[in-house]
């Protein structure tokens, strides 16, 4: 379990990076540590693409149902602008960020606070999604967890697309989306 840096007379924040595949607990994790932070009594603003809105709205919400307020925001500046004054700063889903999102990220630590970052490292293809691997490179703590595969019960690494679409981006739960093991997302050839 990760458990929080307490770094004595740090004049600098930080980036946090949690990943995985689909139902890997990725936010659920962003909203444990997000929740810890508010007990601490620390600023905390979280922050959504605004194109994922699977669920609802503003909240950030865990297939659990776990789930705390959020902003949507359409652009990474956007979170540069509005976390100016916080001291945590947790962004869910960052896959689907524009190009500015790992350096974004990186403001915000050099201005003192820790940035949490939750998103899907790998794409449907198994190829690295988005700006994840940016994000994951400029990291100062890396988190990678695990669902567990529906086919055969391994630990599962990719987020395997049930129905034929090939655009990158699909939202989805498990009407088009199931966790598997290297082995089992190989056998239906979903890696080329
Ligand atoms: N095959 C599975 N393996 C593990 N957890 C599963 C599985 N199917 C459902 N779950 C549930 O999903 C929860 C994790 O949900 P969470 O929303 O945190 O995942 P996530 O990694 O953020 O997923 P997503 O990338 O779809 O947002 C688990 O605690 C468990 O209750
Ligand atoms: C694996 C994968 C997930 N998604 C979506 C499904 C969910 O709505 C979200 C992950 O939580 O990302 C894609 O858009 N493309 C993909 O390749
Ligand atoms: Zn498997």
């Amino acid at each position: 379990m990760f458990i929080e840096p307490h770094i004595k007379g740090a004049t600098t924040g930080w980036i946090e990076v949690v990943c995985g595949s689909m139902f890997s607990g990725k936010t659920e994790e962003l909203i444990r540590r997000l929740k810890r932070a508010k007990i601490a009594n620390l600023k905390v603003e979280i922050f959504k693409p605004a194109i994922d809105t699977r669920y609802d709205e503003v909240n950030i919400v865990s297939h659990n149902e776990n789930q705390i307020h959020s902003t949507p925001v359409d652009h990474s500046n956007k979170i540069l602008l509005m976390a100016q004054d916080c001291d945590v700063v947790g962004i869910d889903e960052a896959q689907f960020f524009d190009d500015g999102i790992a350096d974004v990220c990186e403001a915000l630590a050099r201005k003192g606070i820790r940035v949490i970052v939750a998103g899907l490292d790998m794409d449907f293809l198994g190829k690295p999604f988005g700006q994840m691997p940016f994000l994951l490179a400029r990291a100062d703590y890396i988190t990678k967890l695990h669902a567990i595969c529906m086919k055969c019960g391994n630990i599962a690494n990719y987020s395997y697309r049930k129905i034929p679409n090939e655009d990158r981006i699909m939202l989805g739960e498990k009407d088009v989306y199931e966790p598997r093991c290297r082995r089992c997302f190989e056998l239906d050839g979903a890696i080329d």
